[in-house]
């Protein structure tokens, strides 16, 4: 092929296989200075000439226009692949090449058509990756995409790296009681948080696991008019009833699960304990808690 000639003897450089080789299609324009017609001739040399200038390199996917367009970025100039390769790096082989060639591909070097892939792995070469940059205003990957690289997707929060903590919760302490945090000190009003340790398979997924799968009623088949005389019946650790807004629970199943311990929750076994409830926790959905342990509404004797 026309592109052997230009190609200094011994040289194998992919980069200036490619770039040379587009050169020698268009044969009429191989003394054209204009960077911008030589790489668009590369883009239409022929397939199968491509493919063999392709042989051995990692990225084949012949839609990318990157790749088409300028030298090929992959594997990067300082990759483990392109060294075992063992082609001898343009700049130490530059000094055997005919002159024209050489001049040629300085020129393109000096400034190749708007080609940021190219830049860009020239660069990779010299210096180490550029730390990770903010997506702010949603341009974030836009960057990336004209290096030819792919990026972790980051916040565009304004600030700080994209993984990192946000600068904001650097400042603040564990919530007290939480994660052993003992030397979180509490606010004036605040209580003080008083989970317990929950035993083995007896976590909130745990509950939730069983809750779904099993009938927790204790053989109420139908849902049961309670009394007050009727609830205190159920006060013990083996059959504990409480009523919650309205709503009679058998509570002994929920025992060994809640985060608040079983003391606390017997505390109100037998008896309607609405208003400790809401008191402790009145953000926990309770209906959403234990609604198949339900065994009926409370009413008045
Ligand atoms: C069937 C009724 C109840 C259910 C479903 C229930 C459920 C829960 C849940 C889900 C939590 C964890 C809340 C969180 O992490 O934010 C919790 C914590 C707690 N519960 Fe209950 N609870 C019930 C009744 C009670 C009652 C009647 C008391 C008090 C006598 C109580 C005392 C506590 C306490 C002290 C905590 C720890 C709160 C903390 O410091 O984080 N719970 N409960």
């Amino acid at each position: 092929m026309a592109s052997a000639s230009l190609l200094a003897p011994g040289r194998h450089d992919p980069l200036s296989t490619i770039t040379l080789d587009g050169i020698s299609i268009s044969a009429t324009d191989s003394g054209d200075s204009d960077a911008d017609d030589s790489f668009h001739d590369a883009e239409d040399a022929p397939r199968s000439t491509k493919e063999q200038q392709r042989a051995g390199q990692v990225d084949n996917d012949d839609d990318d226009d990157d790749d088409d367009d300028a030298p090929p970025a992959f594997p990067s100039l300082n990759s483990a692949q392109r060294q075992s390769g063992a082609p001898p790096s343009s700049s130490s082989s530059s000094s055997s090449k005919p002159s024209s060639a050489a001049a040629f591909l300085q020129s393109i070097k000096a400034a190749p058509p708007s080609s940021a892939a190219y830049k860009a792995s020239k660069d990779a070469a010299l210096m180490p990756p550029p730390p990770p940059t903010l997506g702010g205003g949603g341009g974030g990957g836009g960057a990336a995409a004209a290096a030819g690289g792919l990026r972790v997707p980051t916040r565009g929060n304004g600030s700080g790296g994209g993984l990192a903590v946000p600068p904001s919760t650097s400042a603040l302490s564990a919530p007290p009681g939480v994660g052993g945090a003992s030397g979180a000190t509490l606010n004036k009003g605040e209580k003080k948080r008083k989970k317990v340790a929950l035993a083995p398979g007896c976590s909130p997924l745990d509950w939730a696991r069983l809750k779904n799968s099993t009938d927790l009623r204790g053989g109420i088949t139908q849902l049961m008019r309670v009394t007050p005389s009727e609830l205190k019946k159920h006060n013990t650790r083996t059959d504990a009833w409480s009523a919650f807004y309205g709503k009679v629970y058998n509570i002994t199943p929920y025992l060994r699960f809640h985060p608040g311990g079983e003391d606390d929750l017997l505390r109100v076994a037998g008896r309607d304990g609405t208003r400790l409830f809401a008191l402790t926790h009145s953000w926990v959905n309770i209906d959403a808690m234990i609604d198949t342990a339900m065994v009926g509404v409370l009413v008045s004797e």
